[in-house]
């Protein structure tokens, strides 16, 4: 078979365009296919956004503050339409970053439209007929929307159209108390709006319960309300713009409803089902190479079954082009999987939380705690809530759990104590929560060892192997 590429890599989200831009810096032929905005979720109706409505969310709630440390502010007057303009701003400041033009530059051939198997090793995107002996699925996930009664008669929001609001609005609902049900409380509570959080179970519950506590004691006190249940029902309104009634038959009434209810991963649509690609419960099955059951497909990101991550998408974007490339079989480690909720407080989790560690390992766990209300930096902030806890079994650290001022930036030293790996190059390849500034680490470190890793031993091996396999096969 006559192959057109040596790599096809699908969809332009974090995962594609880190592997395929790695296969290209290794002198691959890469096909990078795009249907939407290059960047994906994260650039355009995710990560980047919603801490551009953090910031300026954060700002108003400074301003609001009573007199501190001597000083009163002027309070808060929101301006939705310069919030709203910030956020594009954004969008518009790291767009080039992940462009078609930049991605051209560094060696892919970009294409955009809708990528569809036509066979194990052949895509379809327009009229063009791709081939190539790997491919990498990166199309990423969607709002997963639950079946609620009555949905489709109010024009409800997601993370998909929030961004586009033209006025703040009076009274927020949010149907989901996960991360984005938390972030997107506090940013519209603090602007101005009045917020009501629906959620059956635990608020943010992949995070540690003692952290959670500290995050949601601010937020009640800032003003955003609770509500215990799942919602069953939506309604318009006459007064209100529309009600939601929970199971038990609690009524919550508001001018806006969000869904934040969890992601769903994109797997329809594109001849996986054809082409015989497996599927899981929400995301295309893979191994530990991120492999598909077509062991020369992989499947990185969103789209397969595992933890929804920025940093998790560059993570395995670049271990499968390390793979693809130089045949390093990367299995992924997640002994050392950060991550951070960028409420007011943060609530950054690493490895392990206690819960998990002690249903793993029973009582041979141990846990020390230290609160910010002893930490004289804090103290000076006049900031001094929240805590660390350090989960271990003897004296190796499992996992940490920290709520407070900036806890997403503490996570690194936790990352080489897991690891047990500090090395410059360890630094470089290290999972590094994002977005923090704590990325400047990985980027100086990766920035040491790109001559090396890039230079022209490896990248004449990746090639000679690239011809290999298009050849013999
Ligand atoms: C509101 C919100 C806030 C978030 N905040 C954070 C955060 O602070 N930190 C963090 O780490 N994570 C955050 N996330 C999660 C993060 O955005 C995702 O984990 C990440 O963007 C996934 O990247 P991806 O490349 O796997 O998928 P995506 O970014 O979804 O990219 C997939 C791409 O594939 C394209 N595509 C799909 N099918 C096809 C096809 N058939 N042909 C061609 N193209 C196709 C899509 O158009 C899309 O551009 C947030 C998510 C949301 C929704
Ligand atoms: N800071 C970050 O890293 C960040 C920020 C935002 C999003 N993300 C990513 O985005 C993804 C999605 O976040 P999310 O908040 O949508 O999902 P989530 O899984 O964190 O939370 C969804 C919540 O919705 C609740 N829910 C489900 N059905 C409900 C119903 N009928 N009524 C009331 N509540 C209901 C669930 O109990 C759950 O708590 C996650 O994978 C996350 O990793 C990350």
């Amino acid at each position: 078979m006559k192959f057109t590429h040596d790599v096809i890599v699908i969809g332009a989200g974090a995962a594609g365009l880190t592997a395929a831009g790695g296969c290209a810096m290794f002198g691959l032929k890469a096909a990078l296919i795009e249907r939407a905005e290059m960047g994906g979720e994260c650039l355009n109706n995710g990560c980047v956004p919603s801490k551009a409505l953090i910031t300026a969310a954060k700002r108003a709630a400074e301003a609001n503050e009573y007199e501190r440390f001597g000083i009163q502010m002027a309070a808060a007057k929101v301006n939705w339409s310069g919030v709203h303009a910030h956020i594009h701003e954004a969008i518009a400041h790291i767009a080039p970053h992940d462009s078609q033009e930049r991605f051209e530059e560094m060696g892919c051939d970009v294409y955009r439209g809708h990528a569809h198997f036509i066979g194990p090793r052949k895509v379809q995107v327009g009229d063009v007929e791709l081939s190539a002996p790997k491919i990498v699925i990166a199309t990423g996930s969607e709002p997963m929307v639950p079946p609620i009664e009555g949905l489709d008669s109010v024009p409800y929001l997601t993370n998909e159209n929030i961004w586009d609001l033209d006025q703040l609005p009076q009274h927020l609902v949010i149907i989901g108390g996960g991360v984005i049900g938390m972030e997107m409380a506090q940013s519209f509570r603090r602007l101005g709006s009045e917020v009501t959080i629906i959620e059956p179970g635990d608020l943010m519950g992949r995070d540690d319960p003692d952290s959670v506590a500290v995050v949601v004691e601010t937020m009640k006190a800032e003003g955003v309300m609770f509500v215990k249940g799942a919602a069953a029902k939506v309604t318009p309104g006459v007064l209100a713009s529309l009600t939601v009634t929970l199971e038990d038959g609690q009524e919550v009434a508001g001018t806006h409803l969000l869904i934040a209810t969890g992601r769903k991963a994109r797997t329809e649509g594109y001849g996986l089902e054809e082409i015989g690609v497996e599927l899981g419960r929400n995301g295309i099955k893979v191994d530990a190479r991120r492999r598909t059951n077509l062991k020369h497909i992989y499947a990185i990101g969103d789209c397969r079954e595992g933890p929804r991550l920025t940093h998790v998408s560059g993570y395995e974007g670049s271990n499968v082009a390390l793979e693809i490339t130089l045949g390093v079989p990367t299995k992924v480690d997640w002994s050392a999987l950060p991550w951070c909720t960028y409420t007011d407080p943060e609530v950054a989790q690493i490895g392990m939380t206690e819960a998990q560690a002690r249903e793993e390992l029973g009582d041979k766990v141990t846990v020390v705690r230290e609160g910010f209300d002893h930490n004289e930096r804090a103290i000076a902030e006049g900031d001094t809530r929240g805590h660390l806890k350090v989960v271990m079994v003897g004296k190796k650290v499992l996992g940490a759990s920290i709520v407070g001022k900036n806890a997403g930036e503490m996570l690194l030293p936790f990352t080489q104590a897991i690891t047990g790996k500090a090395s410059t190059f360890a630094m470089g390849s290290a999972i590094i929560a994002y977005p923090t500034r704590s990325e400047i680490t990985k980027a100086a470190a990766f920035s040491a060892w790109e001559g090396t890793v890039f230079g022209s031993v490896p990248k004449g091996y990746a090639k000679t192997r690239a011809w290999f396999r298009k050849t013999l096969r």
